[in-house]
């Protein structure tokens, strides 16, 4: 291989997890090399080619290494940014505990949410929010901290209680947990998730419990783990779907109905459509709202296209064009069906891409599973229905393909799961694409449909036959 086409290929994805995707245009394996978590110490490539290419390689690394680095700090300085930010962490009164904690995870200056956000969820006396921000901006991180700010270590009982839809998304909060309180010894977390047994009737005494509703209600009610009048922070995480959702509300609302009226309840989502608000506010008393305007919903490091397909074959073949066109670190694909995302994932397969499939109907851990795999880098392509589509953090996916658009039960754009799908891509300010596939003059009815409730955020056409065209891009 030349050393230009190395030059051009090189695709670094700068890391809070220790390792950083290099990727090779052409026939070329993708090859995953680890390096030193905390960004400063200087990656080493020594994965194969003659010393020179090695070299090359390095050089590249760094290089992008410090632009995506400066890409988020320049973000981080312009006000009109979600990450946006005029404190420090030290500026929001963490514990030097949590202050280590976050400065191991990578982290140097807080998003806008975690500016605005924390100070309302850590004053005295306790204060309700409702809270939404863009995907992938920190709003994990935001009520994680709040919640390891909130425990008082002395008790030996559980006082924060955090819902999300999902056993994937609750395993990956408690990752979080667990990973910004490594200084916090004292605090200890339970996963309130199926699978986890525990004895009836004994009482906790992790401070903090992550879980799935069905569970959590379980707990609180029938094994009576948890005393539901000692705790004195409620978060609802992915909140508009749990209002709407009418099994988790009803959950939810059962989980409520138990805590004090003076637990501290704390709504977040990327999301809010606007009788899911009106409800929020009905059953959140006296709450502090951080709320977006919806032309400031969907991000502008995420460039959005669609592409005119005919059928199913032909939606395959552009997808080929694009891999074949692209530096592609790792994708999501969403697919309407679980039918269809096993034809796609076969067919990819047959292709020669490392796939990976989740959808409903697998077991909760073999789903976990999946995900863990994919975040490690051990398959770049997941397809997925939108089980997936929310919450899931996977800093290295660059790309988000709706292979099926998402729409409701009516058959209408599902504007809040597209959002949610395409922020699976530009994390944390991280450049990101979005490609729809439009096989019908409904689909096209859909994607201006969406392009119309984000206030005419452009969704452009793309022709990945056209091989000028897919150059000019880069992600
Ligand atoms: N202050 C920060 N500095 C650097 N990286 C951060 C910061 N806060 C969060 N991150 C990283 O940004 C990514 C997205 O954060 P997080 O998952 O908290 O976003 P989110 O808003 O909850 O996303 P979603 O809407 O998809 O649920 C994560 O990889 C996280 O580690």
């Amino acid at each position: 291989m030349s050393k230009d086409s190395w030059a051009v290929a090189v695709d670094v994805q700068e890391a809070t997890t220790p390792s950083i995707q290099v990727s090779f245009r052409g026939d070329t394996p993708r090859k995953l090399i680890s390096y030193p978590t905390l960004a400063n110490e200087t990656p080493d490539f020594r994965a194969g080619g003659d010393l020179a290419e090695q070299s090359l390689v390095n050089k590249l690394i760094r290089r992008a290494l410090v632009r995506n680095r400066n890409e988020v700090e320049v973000l981080q300085r312009d006000p009109r940014s979600p990450l946006y930010s005029v404190k420090s962490f030290e500026e929001l009164r963490l514990t030097p505990e949590l202050l280590r904690g976050v400065y191991n995870m990578g982290f140097n200056r807080p998003s806008r949410i975690q500016e605005n956000a924390l100070p309302m969820m850590l004053a005295q006396p306790p204060q309700n929010l409702i809270a939404q921000s863009q995907s992938g901006t920190g709003k994990t991180a935001a009520f994680s901290l709040a919640m390891l700010s909130h425990v008082n270590t002395e008790n030996k009982w559980t006082q924060c209680l955090c819902i999300s839809p999902t056993y994937e998304l609750a395993l990956q909060i408690g990752q979080v947990i667990e990973q910004m309180g490594t200084f916090c010894p004292d605090v200890k977390l339970a996963y309130g998730i199926r699978g986890n047994r525990m004895n009836r009737g004994i009482k906790l005494q992790e401070q903090i419990v992550i879980g799935t509703p069905g569970t959590v209600l379980d707990w609180c009610t029938k094994y009576k783990l948890i005393d539901p009048n000692k705790i004195t922070m409620f978060v609802l995480d992915e909140a508009d779907v749990m209002i709407a959702t009418q099994g988790h509300r009803d959950q939810s609302i059962r989980i409520h109905r138990q805590l004090t009226k003076d637990c501290q309840m704390l709504l977040f989502s990327a999301t809010f459509e606007e009788s899911v608000w009106r409800f929020a506010e009905q059953v959140v008393p006296d709450p502090n709202i951080i709320k977006l305007k919806r032309e400031e919903e969907t991000l502008d490091t995420i460039k959005q296209f669609y592409v005119i397909c005919n059928e199913k074959e032909d939606k395959f073949a552009s997808l080929c064009n694009l891999y074949g066109s692209l530096t592609i670190a790792q994708a999501m694909i969403f697919c309407h069906t679980r039918k269809m995302a096993s034809w796609l994932a076969s067919k990819l397969i047959t292709e020669g891409h490392q796939v990976a499939l989740l959808s409903g109907e697998m077991e909760v851990a073999q789903r976990a599973a999946v995900i863990e795999r994919f975040k490690n880098g051990k398959e770049k392509v997941l397809v997925t229905t939108n089980v997936c589509s929310r919450g899931i953090d996977v800093e290295q996916v660059s790309l988000v393909v709706n292979f099926d658009l998402p729409v409701n039960m009516e058959g209408m754009a599902d504007n809040e799961t597209y959002l949610h799908r395409i922020g699976r891509t530009g994390r944390f300010g991280r450049r990101g694409f979005a490609v729809n596939m439009v096989d019908s003059d409904c689909s096209m009815d859909i994607v201006k449909a969406i392009e119309h409730h984000s206030v005419y955020r452009k969704i452009s056409k793309l022709d990945t036959s056209n091989l000028e065209e897919m150059e000019k891009l880069s992600i």
